[in-house]
């Protein structure tokens, strides 16, 4: 039986000595190679806390003792060692494990949030409210290095810092790289204290010239073992943390087990909050991940679990790399366009903008509200900044989008990837706010292309907005084939005029598609159907109002949340004008949707031509003395 059959749960651990405990990594490693190569997930980054991961549940006992992982993507290793290394196989998958921390799952887990820098606040408030209760819970918090760039993670170091009894204790684990190298002065004061090699090269060689004289060895050795915290105060680089006052026990090699433990425990020892810096490598132990130069894994499809060669060979084009052609033309064009991003220059597409206009690149780390208002800065120096962003990301800085770009009326264009339902990240991950968030942004336009056509002519219209926020959102995955319109109408495209047509749809983006499958069912049922995308999505196009009066059903489709989306919005504008007409909106239902395929959620929600044909059916034969027949 091999170590990792052997457990069951941390408690396993414990029997374990130096030996076995690294046969163990070595097991564990193997088998996040064989599984998540076959299923796609977060192989770097776990690959890259094996050996902290085993150390931390060795010295502090979960789920008493919390511990938190900011992002929670690297949270696989901890998922094996609390029992759950048999769900592998199902990983991110319907009804399958989640590749985030869940409750639903285990006690183990705590924080089930996706989205970076959190964990620290988190983490505070456990360990205020057990310390509250009377309860001895020691809370471990594990921040990236590329978390620690995220502004809420020093809103939490502030009060950290100044509750000197605080039981929490703060793992830094930094491989230096969010997907590419961290940026920023904080990634470089961390690199600092990673490199600065003074007392140990101090250490080292007081320990190199006394090594023949055991007795002056002894005396040497004991002297300097007294004198270690202070020499180490003297002589370890002020990191980061010192100024805050925070004690700080490293840099570790957080791919040695004994030494991490060895860390932990003198953390543990010291009763109040305590930075433990461990240096780690992103992709460990597998020669593709480690060389991969884009992200060293950070996230993969399925690849070959030796080579690392991609298997998922991707036929169509990506929406990502319709965008990121489109980009590299408009920067072509237009020296004013400058690109920003927060930390994820390869996932957005920005990486050959940046290549070919590296000065008017900005990485600015895990900060998107930082993005946000510095984009807003970036404008105000008469500049045109794209922010490209993913959807879900966008949340968290809707103040920024609303009171510094849109109330400065500031010309900035946000590009959303991932918009609309993602799949197999889980609920924070899904881009299903955005649209509501844009319906209440005044003077903002959005747009959501059906295609890449339309993409490219997105890009280009919103880059010449320099007054007001533009916003232009696409789903994950590969673009669909052009869908042309048969008319155009107002700035509108018309894709399907039905004779005599009853019905209006209304679609936007991808659901363009399903909207014409929608209309040849109905027309087959002898409905008169029309089709628009109104390719402008907000503000509501006054020409829609009027075509909409001129049916008798509307209904809307969009692959965004159906609560405020952009079909609330067409309602809203409908009942203002005093058109009657009765529309209803398809789109995601408000509620937080489990991670499956991108296709099994769509579905779910019912965004299928199957199922809205037959509403249109049953509402139009509801409304008629002679009804029609139910659709099969
Ligand atoms: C608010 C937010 N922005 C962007 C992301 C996308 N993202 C996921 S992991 C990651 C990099 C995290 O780097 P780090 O914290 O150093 O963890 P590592 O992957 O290196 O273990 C990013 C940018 C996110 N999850 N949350
Ligand atoms: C953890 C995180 O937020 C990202 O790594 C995300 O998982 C990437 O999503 P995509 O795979 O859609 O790029
Ligand atoms: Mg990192």
């Amino acid at each position: 039986m091999s170590f990792l059959d052997r457990i069951r749960g941390p408690q396993d651990l414990r029997d374990l000595d130096g030996r076995e405990l690294e046969r163990l990594a070595e097991e564990i490693r193997g088998t996040l190679i064989h599984a998540v190569s076959r299923t796609g997930g977060h192989l770097g980054p776990n690959l890259g806390v094996v050996e902290l991961t085993i150390a931390l549940h060795r010295v502090f006992d979960s789920p008493n003792d919390p511990i938190v992982f900011d992002v929670g993507h690297q949270a696989y290793v901890h998922k094996m060692l609390t029992g759950r290394t048999g769900d592998l196989p199902t990983l991110r998958q319907r009804g399958g494990m989640a590749g985030y921390p869940s409750r639903a799952e285990s006690p183990h887990d705590w924080v089930e949030n996706s989205h970076a820098s959190a964990g620290l606040s988190w983490a505070e408030g456990m360990a205020k409210g057990f310390r509250l209760r009377g309860e001895d819970r020691t809370v471990v918090a594990v921040v990236g290095d590329g978390a620690l760039t995220g502004g809420m993670a020093w809103e939490a170091m502030n009060n950290i810092s100044a509750d000197p009894d605080l039981p929490l204790i703060i793992v830094a684990n930094d491989n230096g790289r969010s997907y590419t190298p961290t940026v920023g002065g904080i990634a470089q004061a961390l690199g600092a204290v990673r490199t600065d090699r003074r007392y140990e090269d101090v250490l080292d060689l007081v320990r190199r010239s006394i090594s023949g004289t055991p007795w002056i060895g002894r005396t040497a050795y004991e002297w300097l073992h007294g004198m270690k915290a202070g020499l180490k105060d003297v002589l370890a680089p002020q990191g980061l943390f010192a100024d805050l006052d925070m004690k700080y026990v490293g840099p570790i090699d957080g791919h040695d087990i004994g030494a991490v433990e060895q860390a932990l425990q003198q953390a543990k020892g010291f009763g109040g909050p305590v930075i433990v810096h461990v240096r780690t490598q992103k992709g460990r132990g597998f020669k593709a991940a480690e060389d991969h130069v884009e992200d060293q894994f950070h996230s993969i499809g399925q690849i070959d679990a030796v080579t690392g060669a991609p298997l998922s060979s991707k036929t169509t084009q990506s929406w990502t790399s319709v965008f990121a052609d489109a980009m590299l033309d408009l920067g072509r064009r237009r020296a004013d366009v400058v690109a920003v991003t927060a930390a994820m220059l390869y996932p957005t597409g920005l990486h050959r903008f940046a290549d070919e206009f590296p000065e008017r690149t900005f990485d600015v780390g895990i900060a998107e509200q930082h993005a946000v208002t510095s984009a807003a800065g970036l404008a105000s120096a008469g500049l045109h900044p794209v922010v490209a962003i993913y959807s879900t990301f966008l949340n968290r800085a809707f103040d920024q989008l609303l009171m510094d770009v849109a109330l400065h009326r500031q010309g900035v264009t946000f590009v959303l990837d991932r918009a609309g339902i993602t799949g197999p990240d889980g609920p924070s991950h899904h881009g299903m706010w955005d649209t509501s968030i844009a319906g209440l942004v005044p003077g903002l336009s959005l747009w959501a292309p059906r295609d890449a056509v339309r993409l490219t002519g997105a890009l280009e219209a919103a880059a010449e907005i320099a007054d007001a926020p533009t916003m232009i959102r696409f789903p994950r995955g590969g673009v669909p084939e052009e869908l042309p319109a048969v008319e155009q109408h107002e700035g509108m495209d018309v894709l399907v005029r039905g004779a005599d047509a009853r019905v209006l749809v209304v679609a936007y983006g991808p659901m363009c598609r399903v909207a014409t499958e929608v209309a040849s069912r109905l027309t087959d049922q002898g409905i008169g159907t029309t089709v628009i995308d109104p390719v402008r999505a907000l503000p509501v196009n006054r020409a829609l109002i009027t075509e909409a009066a001129r049916h008798d059903l509307v209904i809307s489709i969009e692959d965004g949340g159906e609560v405020g989306g952009l079909g609330s919005r067409l309602a809203q504008e409908l009942r203002r004008a005093g058109v009657t007409v009765p529309l209803r909106e398809f789109g995601i239902p408000q509620q937080f949707h489990d991670h499956a395929s991108r296709d099994e959620l769509l579905e779910d929600c019912g965004l299928n031509p199957q199922e809205i044909a037959r509403y249109a059916v049953e509402a139009i034969s509801s409304s008629d003395s002679d009804p029609v027949a139910p659709l099969r």
